[in-house]
């Protein structure tokens, strides 16, 4: 069993994903398509902090999920946190990288 396995299944694919949604990011950011609720945000009449208001009400929805012990919430919530924190990054020209690195050196 690999040392990735051991973290319960977690491999370089994980990491593969949320570069590949910060890619589909940058895209919207750059061609802004209609339909787009990734456009939606970079266009927000209230700026980034529409954005930012989502990363805090997803996270908040996040914690209640967490003291229900609902599980598929956890998942749905972090997950909307974890996208929108995504574009965040974007919206300050932070590519994902710098992010990754980080929780990469922490794994030493
Ligand atoms: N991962 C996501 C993602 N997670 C959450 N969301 C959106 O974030 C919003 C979450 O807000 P809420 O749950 O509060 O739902 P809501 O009531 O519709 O939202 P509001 O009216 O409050 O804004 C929903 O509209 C979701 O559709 C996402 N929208 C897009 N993506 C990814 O971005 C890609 C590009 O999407 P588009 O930009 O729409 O093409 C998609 O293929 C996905 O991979």
């Amino acid at each position: 069993m690999s040392d990735t396995d051991d973290a319960g299944g977690a491999s370089d694919g994980e990491a593969d994903l949320l570069e590949e949604l910060f890619a589909v990011i940058e895209d919207r950011k750059e061609t802004l398509p209609e339909g787009s609720y990734t456009a939606s945000l970079f266009t927000h009449e209230k700026g980034e902090n529409r954005t930012l208001e989502k990363v805090g009400e997803e996270a908040t929805e996040f914690i209640l999920a967490a003291k229900d012990d609902d599980a598929e919430e956890m998942a749905e919530e972090g997950a909307d946190v974890v996208y929108h924190m995504l574009v965040a990054l974007s919206m300050h020209d932070v590519d994902v990288e710098e992010l990754l690195d980080v929780l990469r050196e922490r794994r030493g």
